[in-house]
């Protein structure tokens, strides 16, 4: 068969070129997806259910490991990542918020485009959803839309829990008290805030929406709209075996895959390919095909095609630890659900009789933490001299021998930092959980209700990578993000840890406090804290930047039109193209990179949109 377009990955951002790429019923577009179409199972669709069944650590993730960590004990830490139609958002968080306007402009000044900010995302931030605003009950729990800023005609269904805990509007005040500045809803460029984010939920049936939800199942009938599940793609397959245009660039001429029942199949492309497999799956794609580095290539046993040395280079994740206490004064935490399985299922009899309770919920405040909150003016100082003295070092530590690249990520670097320097870097996101989450299985706690603090480190300067080790396409690619091989890296993660812990014991939420579980009372100074997390910190599953969009010369992988170097129909959608890590939850963001894109692909392909 041959399509004008082939997505490779039916993600968050593989469906959303391909459905607006097919809005022109003269395009005939198909979508390879590794993964199933699992809309139909409960613990997708239900929002309490996130983490049971088939979801996380289940069939439908991809449960990526990566190599030892130098950082953190030696440890292999699991990335995980949607296999599903729908991509990662359909074993999400569901949590919605953008990031600090500055950080989009960062995109743009290191492509020397104005195509890329925060004024030019925004109407594809506003075109991808459709907000609920919040009822009586949730705005009394601190829903709050920013509606200037938001969407009410686009594909994904945004809203809010029907079940709000008390305790998180202690925390908010807790926060707020420690000099966190009050929000909205996260979304209008200013994240210096404590807030209640909206969900990625349909608020009119508390449901999740997936990208699944919002751009395929309503266009399914779609003739044009080939959707071809639990297919894997091999590799690219090139025109005339990879020789090149008077231009210099190799063209793409179909895509292999293997298809459900085991069976390696090929289509044929009219127009562009678009790679849209994940940050993880992405370079792999890629390198398959012969695009990368020549050295790795040579290494797998796989013919070179387009000499590209960034391709799976400059890798980063965020990464996830706790501050936890006991809870008292509190009759009912998420730890009620797991202890009490009468309880549990009468919360999940309710979310089916008008969907209210527990399981509506997937609720979470977030604050984020801006240096100020974090240090005091001499320490941070010091951060930064030293951060900035060694620069160069790092960056070519960081690059692997790519010279082109350490520019890069020397150009990221001085961005990332002046952001730090002017409060307008968020390294820490701390939000709250009415409930245990930490590191400690159950059984090996006590059997008691919780208040945490998800700590998470957002503004990591470690850079890694992710490449195949063979030609094998089975083969998971070796995967390396580095964690905390900056030392500023792990300095905000230790400073914001201790915040976390102390926001668990500031009035009002004080008055529920009953004494620290963990990191505990036995890690009280920095030094015991940092040992502690390179214990037990986890990923946060935020992974970017492993094709990235930066200029040729600063070691990119793509232009600003996402056009990967060296060939004439190529481009990558997905996460893997964002020039520097977000502080944010990012699939808000994703989004936005894809609506956008499909009008690029519009554009350069003369086609006008008809439905
Ligand atoms: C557990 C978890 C919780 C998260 N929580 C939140 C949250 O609350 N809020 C938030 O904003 N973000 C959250 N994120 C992050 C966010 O969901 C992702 O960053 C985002 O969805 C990634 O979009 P993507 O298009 O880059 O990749 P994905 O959505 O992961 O899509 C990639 C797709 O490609 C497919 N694929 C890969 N390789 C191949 C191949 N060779 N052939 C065919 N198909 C292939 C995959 O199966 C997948 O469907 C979370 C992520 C995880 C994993």
């Amino acid at each position: 068969a041959t399509y004008d377009f082939v997505v490779i990955g039916g993600g968050t951002a593989g469906l959303t070129i391909a459905n607006r790429l097919s809005e022109n019923a003269y395009m005939k577009v198909a979508v390879l997806e590794a993964g199933p179409n699992a809309e139909h199972l409960p613990e997708v669709f239900i929002p309490g259910l996130i983490g049971t069944g088939q979801s996380i650590g289940g069939a439908l993730d991809w449960q990526y490991t990566s190599v030892p960590q130098a950082n953190l004990g030696g440890r292999q830490i699991v990335v995980h990542a949607g296999k599903a139609l729908g991509g990662s958002t359909v074993l999400n968080g569901m949590i919605f918020p953008r990031a600090e306007k500055e950080q989009y402009d960062a995109w743009g000044t290191l492509n020397n485009s104005t195509d890329w900010s925060f004024d030019a995302l925004l109407p594809f931030f506003e075109k991808s959803e459709t907000v609920t605003p919040p009822d009586a009950y949730q705005a009394s729990n601190g829903a709050k839309l920013d509606l200037k800023y938001r969407g009410t005609s686009g594909p994904i269904k945004v809203g809010y829990a029907n079940y709000f805990f008390e305790q998180s509007n202690l925390w908010r005040q807790a926060a707020a008290k420690l000099g966190i500045p009050v929000g909205s809803d996260l979304t209008n460029g200013d994240a210096h805030a404590v807030a209640l984010a909206s969900n990625s939920l349909d608020a009119r049936n508390n449901t999740r929406c997936s990208a699944a939800c919002a751009y395929y199942t309503p266009c399914s009938k779609r003739p044009n709209f080939t959707v071809l599940t639990n297919s894997t793609v091999t590799r690219i397959l090139w025109a005339s075996t990879g020789k090149r245009d008077a231009s210099g660039d190799v063209t793409a001429s179909g895509v292999e895959y293997v298809d459900a029942n085991g069976k390696t199949q090929a289509i044929t492309v009219a127009r562009e390919v678009i790679v849209s497999a994940g940050t993880l799956g992405s370079p792999k794609v890629l390198e398959l095909s012969g695009v990368g580095n020549k050295t790795i290539l040579q290494a797998a046993g796989v013919e070179l095609v387009v000499d590209l040395p960034s391709v799976g280079e400059n890798l980063s994740d965020h990464v996830h630890s706790w501050a936890n206490a006991f809870a008292v004064n509190v009759s009912i935490t998420k730890d009620v659900l797991a202890a009490n399985p009468a309880f549990a299922e009468q919360q999940l009899a309710l979310w089916h009789k008008n969907r209210t309770g527990l399981y509506s919920a997937a609720p979470r405040s977030l604050s984020l933490a801006a240096p100020s909150d974090l240090f005091d003016t001499n320490k941070l100082k010091s951060l930064l001299d030293n951060a900035r003295r060694n620069l160069n070092d790092y960056a070519s530590q960081f690059s692997n021998g790519n010279t082109a690249l350490a520019k890069g990520i020397a150009a990221q670097h001085n961005i990332a930092l002046d952001l730090y320097a002017s409060n307008k870097q968020l390294p820490m996101e701390l939000n709250f959980e009415p409930g245990y989450s930490g590191p400690t299985a159950a059984g090996q706690r006590p059997a008691r209700n919780y208040s945490t603090v998800n700590a998470v480190f957002y503004a990591p300067l470690s850079r890694g990578r992710v490449h195949i080790s063979t030609s094998n396409p089975k083969a998971p690619p070796a995967i390396d993000p580095a964690y905390w091989s900056h030392p500023l890296d792990i300095a905000s993660h230790v400073a914001g840890l201790q915040v976390a812990r102390n926001m668990l014991n500031t009035a009002p939420l004080s008055s529920i406090y009953g004494g620290e579980f963990e990191p505990g009372k036995d890690k009280v100074n920095d030094e015991q804290v940092e040992d502690w997390l390179r214990s037990v910190a986890q990923s946060d599953n935020h992974e970017v930047g492993t094709m990235v969009m930066l200029p040729k010369e600063l070691g990119g992988v793509v232009d600003t039109k996402l056009k990967v170097y060296g060939m004439s129909n190529v481009r990558v959608v997905d996460a893997s193209v964002f020039p520097l890590p977000l502080p944010a939850h990012i699939s808000s963001s994703v989004y936005a990179v894809a609506e956008k894109a499909a009008g690029l692909v519009k554009k350069d392909n003369n086609l006008l949109t008809r439905d």
